[in-house]
């Protein structure tokens, strides 16, 4: 068992977004039980509200953690991201602030993959307008507009972790894969890249876009991009709601140009489950409209909750921050029988021979030292031998030397 310089009942952790209950009782068997609970998103000022004193903070996609937001968090030392995107953080700042922030890379990779290629097939088929019509008492059975997808070329836009999921259970359906990648990527199965953005938009029956939202993806499919797709193709959109100009994509399907869409994600989406969805595509009969649900499944979520909460106790039972998102990674066993510091500072000249001075000058037997640096901050953990206790004064001389952002300790018992 290790102590922490703050115990454990200090530690307040809040969630947000009704992250699954699995977070909570894997936080709760390691110790942690002033855990705050939220069921929706909240906004800028209810949100610094309930982080203000808070040391651990979950949340989804849709609490924006901005700098503005982070400044008013001044305890806060770590973010779990129980999602795999991190766009509504202001990651550089939390850097900047010595927070690391940690997700779940692959946990709903595969739902998200399903949704998509189910709804490959209902807009094949036809069934957004022929469930519309069947509900209003129609019945259009007829084969017009109809089609296999068997055959078809389904093209990928960022060949990541999602992408490749699609590619292969697409293939499994019959299906040609085509894909674009800024990075050059191994092309799973059959699947063939394409060597630009307008190739793959100009072979494809059906572009599903999976790639994050970043300053280069955002509107990265307006009208020119959608311009250059066949006429009576699909477009699918399950990543980000910002990378697709939505009023050319309204456009492009009123026009007949595109044959339908499906949409998980909107540049504006709403806050909570009690606010109006605003869309130039609603009421559209060609359109498969989902309130980003394309990671949530019992399964995915059940994961990610384990998984998150997993990296958040990592990091503050151990130090660890193999995974972060925003840190220098740094990988540390598990230290036993003597304290461990860990010290977040600029990345400016002198600091580690300044931290090895105060442990030199006090005579304590440093047996492990782990660093990891980039750009703009350094992480570096020290193991000495014994039990340093709060009340020595050297977490306080740590702080003392320039560049420092933040220090803890951990007193790391015998087990
Ligand atoms: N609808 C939903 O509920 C969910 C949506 N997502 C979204 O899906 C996105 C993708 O997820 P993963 O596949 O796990 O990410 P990933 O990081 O594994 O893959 C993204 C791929 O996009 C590529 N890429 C980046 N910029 C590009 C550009 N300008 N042009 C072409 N390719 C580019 C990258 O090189 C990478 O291969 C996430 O960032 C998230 O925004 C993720 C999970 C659930
Ligand atoms: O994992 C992601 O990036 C998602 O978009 C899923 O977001 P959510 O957790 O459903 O708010």
């Amino acid at each position: 068992m290790s102590k922490l310089s703050l115990p454990k009942d200090k530690i307040k952790i809040v969630l947000l977004e009704n992250v699954h209950d699995n977070a909570v009782a894997y936080l709760r068997s390691h110790g942690y039980e002033n855990i705050e609970s939220h069921k929706g998103a909240l906004d800028a000022d209810d949100l610094k509200a309930a982080i203000a004193d808070a040391h651990m903070v979950g949340i989804r996609s849709r609490t924006k953690l901005s700098k503005d937001v982070l400044a008013s968090a001044e305890k806060l030392m770590v973010i779990g991201a129980f999602c795999i995107g991190t766009n509504q953080i202001d990651l550089h700042e939390a850097q900047c602030r010595g927070i690391p922030v940690f997700n779940a890379p692959y946990s709903n990779t595969r739902s998200v993959a399903e949704l998509v290629l189910g709804q490959v097939i209902m807009l094949a088929r036809g069934i957004p307008r022929r469930n519309w019509i069947c509900h209003e008492g129609g019945w259009d059975k007829s084969a017009a507009g109809s089609t296999e997808v068997r055959g078809k070329t389904l093209g990928i836009v960022g060949y990541g972790h999602i992408g490749t999921q699609l590619s292969v259970i697409a293939e499994a359906l019959g299906m040609k894969v085509r894909f674009y990648d800024i990075v050059d990527k191994l092309a799973l199965g059959n699947a063939q890249s394409c060597a630009s953005l307008r190739e793959l938009m100009e072979v494809s029956d059906f572009v599903s876009l999976h790639v994050p939202d970043t300053t280069q993806t955002r509107n990265m499919i307006t009208a020119t991009e959608i311009g250059w797709m066949k006429p009576g193709s699909f477009l699918v959109n399950a990543a980000r709601g910002k990378i697709v100009d939505i009023d050319a994509l309204a456009e492009a399907l009123r026009s007949g140009h595109l044959a339908g869409a499906a949409l998980d994600v909107f540049p504006v989406e709403p806050a909570s489950v009690e606010d109006v969805f605003e869309s130039p595509l609603r009421g559209m009969k060609n359109v498969i409209l989902t309130p980003h649900i394309g990671g949530s499944t019992q399964e995915a979520q059940a994961n990610i909750g384990n998984e998150v909460a997993e990296k958040l106790v990592k990091y503050s039972d151990n130090g660890s921050t193999v995974g972060a998102v925003n840190f220098p990674e740094v990988m540390l066993p598990v230290h036993k029988g003597g304290s461990r510091f860990m010290h977040i500072h600029r990345n400016v000249p002198g600091v580690i021979s300044r931290i090895n001075d105060v442990f030199g000058r006090r005579g304590l037997n440093i047996v492990g030292q782990y660093l990891r640096t980039d750009e703009k901050v350094g992480y570096v953990v020290v193991d000495v031998d014994g039990m340093i206790e709060p009340g020595m004064g050297v977490r306080r001389e740590l702080e003392e030397i320039e560049g420092t952002i933040r220090s803890r300790f951990l007193q790391c018992e015998e087990p």
